[in-house]
C-alpha cells in the first residue's frame, strides 16, 4: 500500500488513539507514528505494548516534522492541546481531531491553528465503553461512519483525510458541524444520558445496589450498566460542550416519556401499542440497511416482518 502521510502524530493515547494506531499499521498506509499522552503512566503503557513507533515526553516534539497531527484528547482540554502544539505545526500539514462534539472543537481549536495549517475536524461513530492506552483494537472503525465537518478547509486535503479513514475500515461522511452535533444529540449524547439515569436509578433503589441487579439484571439493562461505564471525564466534556442541541433533544425526550406516563396511568393500551409499533420500524430499518453489525444472525437470516 502506499503511503498516504509519512509522519502521523497521535496527541493523547487511549482507545481512539490506541486504535486508530493498530489500524494505520494494519492498513500499511502511514510512516512513523510517533505519540503523546499527558500522563507519564500512559506514555509508559505505550512505550511497554509497542503503541506508536516513538513515544515523545512532550505534545512539541511529537508532532515536530508530522504531515497529519490527531488530536485524541477529551474535548475539554482541546484548545489546550493545540495551543501548545500550534508553534511546531509545519505548513501543509493536516491537522484533525476525533471529538464526539464539533463546533465547540472547532471554536476551541480553530484560533491556535497556523496559516498554512489545514484544520479537518473529524469524529469516528466508534468506540467501547473502555478508554486508555491498551482498549484499542485494529479493528474498531471496520464499517463504521466517519463524519468530517470540513469548514472550508482544502477540498484536496479533505479528499485525502477521507480515504485515509477508508483504508482504516471506515465509511466517510461530510457535514455542517451544528448539523452533526444535532444528530449526535439524538443518536448518541442524549442515549448515554439516559443510560446514566437508570443506572443511577437502579443504584438509588437500595435493594437493588447488591445483587439483585446484578443477578436479574435483562439484556437492555446490562447494555445501560455498559454505557454507564463509559469515561467520566469525556462525557462530562460531551455535554458541557454540546449543551443547546443535548438540551433541546431532552425537553422532546421529557415530553414523550411523560405523554407514555400518562398513556401506563390511563390504561391507555393503544397508545403504547402504536408508540411501540412505530420504533420497531426504525429498528427493522437499520438492520435492513445494513447498519447494525452487531446483529446475531446478520446479514445470514432476512429480516421478519
Ligand atoms: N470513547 C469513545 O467511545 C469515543 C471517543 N471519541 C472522542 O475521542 C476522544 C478521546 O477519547 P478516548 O480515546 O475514548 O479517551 P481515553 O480516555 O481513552 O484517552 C484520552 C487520552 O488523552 C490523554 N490526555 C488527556 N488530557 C491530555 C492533555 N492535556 N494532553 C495530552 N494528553 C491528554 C489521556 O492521557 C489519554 O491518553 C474524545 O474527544 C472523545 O470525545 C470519539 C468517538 C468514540
Ligand atoms: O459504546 C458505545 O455504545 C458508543 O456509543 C461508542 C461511541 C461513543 C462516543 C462517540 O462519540 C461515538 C461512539
Amino acid at each position: 500500500m502506499t503511503v498516504m502521510y509519512n509522519r502521523v502524530a497521535l496527541i493523547g493515547l487511549g482507545l481512539i488513539a490506541s486504535s486508530m494506531f493498530w489500524a494505520m499499521k494494519r492498513a500499511d498506509v502511514v510512516g512513523e507514528v510517533t505519540g503523546y499522552a499527558r500522563s507519564s503512566d500512559t506514555r509508559d503503557v505505550a512505550r511497554e505494548i509497542g503503541l506508536c513507533d516513538r513515544v515523545c515526553d512532550s505534545a512539541a516534539d511529537a508532532v515536530a516534522g508530522a504531515d497529519l497531527i490527531i488530536l485524541c484528547v477529551p474535548i475539554g482540554v482541546m484548545a489546550d492541546v493545540t495551543r501548545e502544539i500550534s508553534g511546531m505545526l509545519k505548513p501543509g500539514a493536516v491537522l484533525t481531531d476525533v471529538g464526539s462534539v464539533k463546533r465547540a472543537v472547532i471554536n476551541a481549536v480553530e484560533p491556535h491553528v497556523p496559516d498554512g495549517v489545514h484544520f479537518i475536524p473529524g469524529h469516528p461513530l466508534a468506540g467501547t465503553e473502555q478508554s486508555g492506552p491498551r482498549s484499542g483494537f485494529a479493528e474498531l472503525f471496520d464499517n463504521r461512519w466517519c463524519l468530517l465537518t470540513p469548514n472550508g478547509a482544502d477540498a484536496t486535503e479533505v479528499k485525502k483525510l477521507r480515504t485515509f479513514w477508508q483504508e482504516l475500515g471506515s465509511n466517510v461522511d461530510e457535514m455542517d458541524a451544528d448539523h452533526h452535533d444535532l444528530v449526535l444529540a439524538v443518536t448518541s449524547h442524549t442515549p448515554h444520558l439516559i443510560a446514566y439515569t437508570m443506572v443511577g436509578v437502579a443504584d438509588d433503589l437500595s435493594r437493588v445496589t447488591d445483587t439483585e441487579v446484578v443477578n436479574f439484571s435483562a439484556a437492555g439493562f446490562r447494555d445501560f450498566t455498559r454505557i454507564a461505564a463509559s469515561d467520566p471525564t469525556m462525557w462530562r466534556d460531551v455535554f458541557l460542550n454540546n449543551k443547546d442541541a443535548t438540551l433541546e433533544i431532552l425537553g422532546r425526550f421529557t415530553e414523550e416519556l411523560f405523554a407514555l406516563q400518562r398513556a401506563i396511568r390511563q390504561g391507555d393500551g393503544e397508545h403504547l401499542h402504536d408508540y411501540f409499533t412505530r420504533t420497531r420500524a426504525i429498528r427493522r430499518g437499520i438492520i435492513e440497511a445494513g447498519q447494525d453489525t452487531d446483529v446475531p444472525n446478520f446479514g445470514r437470516n432476512p429480516v421478519r416482518k
